[in-house]
């Protein structure tokens, strides 16, 4: 070898003089001494470091690994297994790691300490490739900095303090309509399905903020208005619909090209037809667009993210685009529609199960807003009962049970295990919610524990642990504000301006309390009731 030339050669000797090098080699050669010295000690710690395992673990079969544990409600069936394997386990959901943790203590450990590394959500399943453009959207995304740029713009300009203020009026009048709409079949005698109509306003509500469309009880509509409406209404049940769907081919690959029940096949064709939807849409607001620039207060949501995608920065190298604008209109009208339905319907079967607690609202209504004007927005802060209810029924029936699975993007150790990047976690927060350990006589209905005493100051914005129906953290839900006061505003309303009751033969205790399968928990069956107009009907 000709040392001269060599690298090692050139750095040691290039400009340096004779007693330069000697110094230098003398450098080297101390260098070597303390490496060789340090090393050992170095190797010796590393072998005696405990070696971390996987958190334990029910016995599994092959292929299937733990999956025929999960049952139909998967939310009850992982919480049983709590008990045998305690507030952190893992699962192997075919050829899926999983892991469950069913404590608060546990649900910071993942959502606030390693947050970062638990961002993530899978980009496997086949509902996220046709119905959400390939997980493009902002809930399914995976942590990327496209998702972060999403992100960025749902919190700075999507569900601002100031939007949401702007929109006031959007859900004043929708919260009419419902009123008036129950009224209408109350006056003749009809029952009243509580999800069909808390549904027409909560969807009314997001598409009005997304898009500046109403689709539901669309009265003095055009035959176009009402064929794009009836056309939107069967889109987005198919939707909800197959988005929760249990696809066995998520997790076990090799029998996804089966397409056992023909599953896939109806994705396929409802993408098509979602596709077709959402792009008369956006063409709509291109040519919106087209003709000059659009007032602030008159944007909806379409119209800003149009206009971030139309303003990026041609060198971005990860520039959104359009299939990221679909994607997120539609987790918008999944997310936001949905969940503060099924929360409300729960409040509502509860209160009609405690009539005390009825009375109780009906009473903090009264004593605020009399029965001589209707419920305002701006009343719910004035409201201690009524938000004290709405924080039970999130304890005991949160939407999202398992709130929505995230994945980790790399090793993480916690609580000594150390879990392999590319697994699904599962928090239960159904199981928090009704543990014995973080609260007192967990399965009881009882809003008191939230107006005195040390439940008093816990809240559901994401900073106590033993709560949290809107997730919290690099996830967490970005419409909590929208959905809370969705939630609040509409209960405060249906039992202002109304009195409801079961129907005839029909007990407090006998109201079915069932649940219904899916990533969303609703009730299992309608909740139909009897509703008479307080005397505050008449200002709706
Ligand atoms: C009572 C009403 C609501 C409840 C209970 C709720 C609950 C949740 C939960 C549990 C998550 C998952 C959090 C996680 O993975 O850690 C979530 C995410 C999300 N929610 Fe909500 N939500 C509600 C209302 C809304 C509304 C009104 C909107 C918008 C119109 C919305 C949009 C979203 C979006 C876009 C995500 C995904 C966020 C992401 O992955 O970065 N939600 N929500």
């Amino acid at each position: 070898m000709d040392f001269a030339k060599s690298t090692v050669a050139r750095i040691s000797f290039e400009g340096l003089k004779p007693e330069d090098g000697l110094s230098n080699q003398r450098v080297e050669i101390i260098v070597f001494l303390a490496a060789m010295f340090i090393l050992p000690f170095v190797l010796l710690k590393l072998m005696r470091r405990p070696k971390l395992k996987l958190p334990p673990s029910p016995p599994a079969y092959p292929i299937i690994g733990h999956l025929h544990l999960l049952g139909k409600l998967p939310h009850h069936s992982i919480a049983n297994i709590a008990k045998t394997y305690g507030e952190i386990y893992s699962l192997r959901l075919g050829s899926v790691p999983a892991i469950v943790v069913t404590t608060p203590e546990m649900a910071k450990e993942f959502l606030l300490t390693h947050d970062k590394i638990w961002a993530s959500r899978t980009v496997r399943d086949v509902s996220g490739y046709y119905l959400s453009y390939n997980h493009t959207g902002i809930a399914f995304a995976p942590f990327t900095p496209v998702w972060r740029n999403l992100r960025k713009i749902c919190t700075s300009e999507l569900f601002t303090q100031k939007r949401m203020e702007a929109s006031q009026g959007v859900r004043d009048v929708e919260m009419q309509c419902m009123i008036r709409s129950i009224l209408n079949d109350a006056n003749q005698r009809r029952l009243i399905d509580l999800k069909l109509e808390v549904n027409a306003l909560t969807a009314n509500v997001v598409t009005r903020m997304v898009l500046n469309k109403r689709f539901m009880r669309c009265v003095d509509s055009t035959a176009e208005e009402e064929s794009r409406a009836q056309q939107f209404k069967e889109i987005m049940k198919d939707h909800f619909t197959l988005q929760g769907i249990f696809m066995i081919g998520d997790y076990i690959p090799w029998l996804r090209p089966l397409d056992l029940g023909g599953k896939e096949k109806r994705m396929k064709a409802l993408r098509k037809r979602l596709d077709a939807f959402l792009n008369e849409i956006l063409d709509d607001h291109e040519v919106k667009r087209a003709k000059g620039p659009i007032a602030e207060e008159d944007q909806d949501m379409i119209d800003v993210l149009l206009n971030e995608m139309h303003q990026q920065d041609p060198n971005e190298p990860h520039k959104m685009d359009l299939n990221n604008i679909k994607s997120t209109i539609l987790n918008m009208f999944a997310g936001g529609t949905d969940t503060a339905t099924i929360t409300i319907e729960w409040a509502m079967s509860e209160l009609l199960r405690n009539p005390p607690i009825m009375a109780k609202l009906k009473a903090e209504l009264d004593a605020l807003i009399g029965q001589d004007r209707r419920v305002r927005e701006t009343d719910v802060p004035n409201l201690p009962y009524l938000q004290a209810i709405t924080k039970e029924t999130f304890r005991l029936h949160p939407a999202g049970p398992l709130l929505v699975p995230h994945e980790s993007t790399h090793d993480c150790e916690v609580a000594g295990y150390r879990i392999p990047a590319g697994t699904r976690l599962f928090v239960n927060i159904y199981a928090i919610g009704r543990s014995s350990k973080a609260w007192d006589r967990p399965l009881e209905f009882d809003p008191e524990r939230f107006m005195t005493g040390p439940d008093a100051s816990v809240d559901t914005k994401g900073k106590h642990y033993r709560l949290l129906p809107f997730g919290t953290g690099r996830r967490g839900c970005p419409g909590m504000s929208l959905g809370l006061l969705l939630v609040q505003f509409t209960l405060a309303a249906l039992v202002h301006a109304l009195d409801w009751s079961l129907p005839p033969g029909m007990d407090p205790e006998d109201v079915d309390m069932t649940e219904a399968c899916g990533l969303k928990v609703p009730r299992e069956h309608a909740l139909s009731l009897n509703a008479k107009p307080r005397a505050a009907a008449q200002f709706y």
